[in-house]
Order: C-alpha cells, then sequence, then structure tokens
C-alpha cells in the first residue's frame, strides 16, 4: 500500500490568456520501503512535483495523500512537521549552529524529550551517518559538502518520520560523496523501510533506485 500518492495533480502558470502547465494531470504513489527517484530536463518540473509532495505549495487541481489522507486536512503545518522530511541540494543548515545543535532543531520543535535526550539521539544520528563525536560538536561550516549532506540527513531522520524527500540532494557533490549519499538512502529504504523520493539529474542515481520516473511535458512516466 502506498504511503504518499498525488492524485490528478494540475499546476500551471498563468501566461497572459493562456496557461502553461507543469504538470498536467499527474499521478504517482510512493510506498514504504524503496527508493524513487525522478528524472527529467531542466525545467520539467521537478522541484515543483516535490514541493506538491512535501506540502510547500500547492496544486491548482488535485490532491495528495498521506496514508489516504488528504494532506490539505492534515493541515500543511502539521504535515511538513510531523509526516515528511526534506533534504535540499544546499544543505539549509543553520551555519551559527553545531551539528548536533543542527540536528537537535526539530525535535526541539516537534519533540517532548528533555534537551540531553535530543542530544543524545542527535549524536547517536550523526554517528550512524559517518560523522564522528569530534566533528559533530564542530559548527557546520567548518565540515565539508559531504559531511554537511550527512548532517542534513541525520536531521531530516531526528523526527523519526517514514517519508524522505530530498530536491538533488547530491547537486553540490563530487562522484564519490554523491555514491556514498546514495548508499544511505539505499539503507534507509531498504534497511530501516522508509519511503525515500530523489529529485536529481543523475543517470547513475536513478539506475539504482527501485522505480524511477521521468518528467516530461508535464507527465509522469516511468523511466526505462
Ligand atoms: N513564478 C513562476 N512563474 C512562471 N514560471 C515559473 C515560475 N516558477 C517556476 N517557473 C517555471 O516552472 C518550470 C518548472 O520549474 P521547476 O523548478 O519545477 O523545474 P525543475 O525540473 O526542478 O528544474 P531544474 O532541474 O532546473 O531544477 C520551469 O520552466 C520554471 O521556469
Amino acid at each position: 500500500m502506498s504511503i504518499l500518492k498525488a492524485s490528478k495533480l494540475n499546476y500551471y502558470y498563468q501566461d497572459g490568456d493562456t496557461r502553461r502547465f507543469i504538470l498536467k494531470n499527474t499521478n504517482v504513489a510512493f510506498e514504504k520501503g524503496k527508493f524513487y527517484t525522478i528524472v527529467g530536463q531542466s525545467g520539467s518540473g521537478k522541484t515543483t512535483l516535490l514541493s506538491l509532495l512535501a506540502g510547500l505549495d500547492t496544486p491548482q487541481e488535485g490532491r495528495v495523500f498521506y496514508e489516504k489522507k488528504n494532506i490539505e486536512k492534515i493541515g500543511y503545518d502539521t504535515y511538513r512537521r510531523d509526516y515528511i522530511s526534506i533534504i535540499f541540494q544546499n544543505y539549509n543548515l543553520i551555519p551559527y549552529l553545531t551539528a548536533v545543535e543542527n540536528v537537535m532543531v526539530p525535535m526541539a520543535i516537534t519533540d517532548n524529550k528533555l534537551p540531553d535526550e535530543q542530544e543524545t539521539v542527535a549524536i547517536n544520528l550523526l554517528d550512524y551517518m559517518g560523522i564522528p563525536n569530534e566533528k559533530s560538536k564542530r559548527l557546520v561550516t567548518q565540515l565539508s559538502g559531504g559531511e554537511q549532506q550527512r548532517v542534513a540527513i541525520a536531521r531530516a531522520l531526528s523526527t523519526n518520520v517514514d517519508v524522505i524527500l530530498a530536491d538533488e540532494p547530491t547537486g553540490n557533490l563530487d562522484e564519490e560523496m554523491e555514491q556514498e549519499i546514495v548508499e544511505i538512502f539505499k539503507m534507509l529504504a531498504h534497511k530501516h523501510n522508509k519511503c525515500v523520493v530523489v529529485v536529481t539529474h543523475s543517470p547513475e542515481i536513478a539506475l539504482q533506485s527501485d522505480h524511477s520516473y521521468l518528467l516530461r511535458k508535464g507527465a509522469l512516466k516511468e523511466n526505462v
């Protein structure tokens, strides 16, 4: 059964009298335990689709469902806070906080754990992502790009959600770092039963996903 589903999405920009469709009657469903990629030419609408799945934007028509509940009914703020995590190309970490403090931010908003417990969870998550204790106490600006993205993934995991959405998460990384991040996504899907949806330009990443979709002219097709 799917955990996340988009049904009949229409998204367009009004250009004078005409509607320029980015998504046209788009349907897609995602399951837990799988690693998905969405590919497509620049400007094809990948980020738009991810933004709708993340409840960051709303379609003119159509619905997004989380476990059969319309995310509009869940409430977009609640949905983004409690149901999903988003990973961005440029990490979106808070530069004046350490790695541990960055990972604690969502927990401080959503959890009733004591700060000490939150810190322990953050340190363990960072360690699991390959950021040792010594580095986790550094400001994130003192970490490499690959390390910063690992911190962002640890942060995404801190609220223990089932759905991880990532927009070009390896866009700023070299090939070796890219592959390390891809291995983490595979592990999250296959070992931790997460639903991982990644927008990417990389055919190499698409090849390694369980399902790949191609977005072209507003339509989503199996990428074979
Ligand atoms: N405010 C806007 N008004 C009009 N068109 C817009 C606006 N914002 C975005 N677009 C257009 O919507 C289309 C889809 O953009 P989107 O960012 O979703 O594409 P993308 O596939 O993620 O691109 P890329 O791979 O380059 O990141 C693009 O052609 C873009 O120019």
